[in-house]
């Protein structure tokens, strides 16, 4: 279980979001949407305890695999040190690394695809790379609860289908926690559960995905007219803007 409860986060004296609640138990997805700057990465690091909190409680284990949106302080580390990182917290204070540990993080860069980039230097990689590598890092810690920022954002769509894919399969056996946050709400409507927008004015919506990540919410939450096509030939549909400029057929 992981999530906040009645959580406030002030900077000086600006309000960024009050009264969030929000829980996902062991099992669930849940997607986070919202305009850029309305919080979602700091919703995420207050739930972690990175970022303090004004009023509420924050749930979380000690171990997450946490996915940043951005990452650079690894700088010249080999990418497979990275992933043996996430399992730090199991070493103890002056633990090393041993083979277990090292064959762990070298599967879970075999599962999300990275497993060529092992012996590379991590900053000599490129941003979806990266994300993948960090991805891969959040699986080696082993823990039941992942917090994913924009996990998605640096990725082709292979790569993109790839992700999906895997935390779909994560999902589908039942035993984590997932939270991602993603201004994509295709990805939600994919794989998440629940999902949480934060609009950009008035408290959240909250809900089951398909009830929520629905066009006229994600018109509120963006000011963009949305809808729902049919995916021809796939059964499938997928939400999409209608942008100013878009070409009438
Ligand atoms: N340490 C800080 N001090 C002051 N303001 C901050 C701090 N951290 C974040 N903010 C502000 O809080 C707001 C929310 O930032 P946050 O990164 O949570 O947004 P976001 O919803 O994740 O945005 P994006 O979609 O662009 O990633 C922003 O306006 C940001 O400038």
């Amino acid at each position: 279980m992981i999530g906040l409860s009645t959580a406030s986060v002030r900077f000086g004296n600006r309000t960024i979001f009050e009264n969030l609640s929000f829980s996902v138990p062991k099992g669930e997805c849940m997607a986070i949407l919202g305009p850029n700057g309305r919080g979602k990465t700091t919703a995420l690091r207050a739930m972690l305890g990175f970022q303090r909190i004004d009023t509420g409680q924050r749930r979380a284990p000690d171990i997450v695999g946490y996915v940043p949106q951005t990452a650079t302080s690894q700088a010249s580390y080999r990418v497979i040190d990275v992933v043996v990182m996430g399992r730090a917290a199991g070493l103890g204070l002056f633990g090393q690394p041993k083979a277990e540990d090292f064959a762990v993080a070298r599967q879970a860069l075999e599962r999300v695809g990275a497993a060529r980039f092992e012996a590379e230097r991590f900053d000599h990689l490129s941003g979806g790379e990266r994300q993948l590598v960090l991805l891969a890092r959040a699986m080696a810690t082993g823990s039941d609860v992942l917090v994913l920022d924009e996990p998605g954002a640096a990725l082709d769509l292979a790569n993109q289908q790839r992700l999906l894919t895997l935390l779909d399969g994560l999902r589908q056996s039942r035993d984590k926690a997932i939270v991602f946050t993603t201004h994509d709400p295709n990805h939600a409507l994919a794989i998440a559960d629940t999902a949480l927008l934060m609009l950009p004015d008035g408290p959240a919506l909250k809900g089951k995905v398909d009830e929520v990540v629905t066009p006229e919410h994600l018109q509120r939450l963006y000011g963009v007219p949305m809808c729902f096509v049919a995916l021809e030939g796939t059964g499938q549909r997928a939400v999409l803007p209608a942008f100013a400029g878009a070409r009438a057929a």
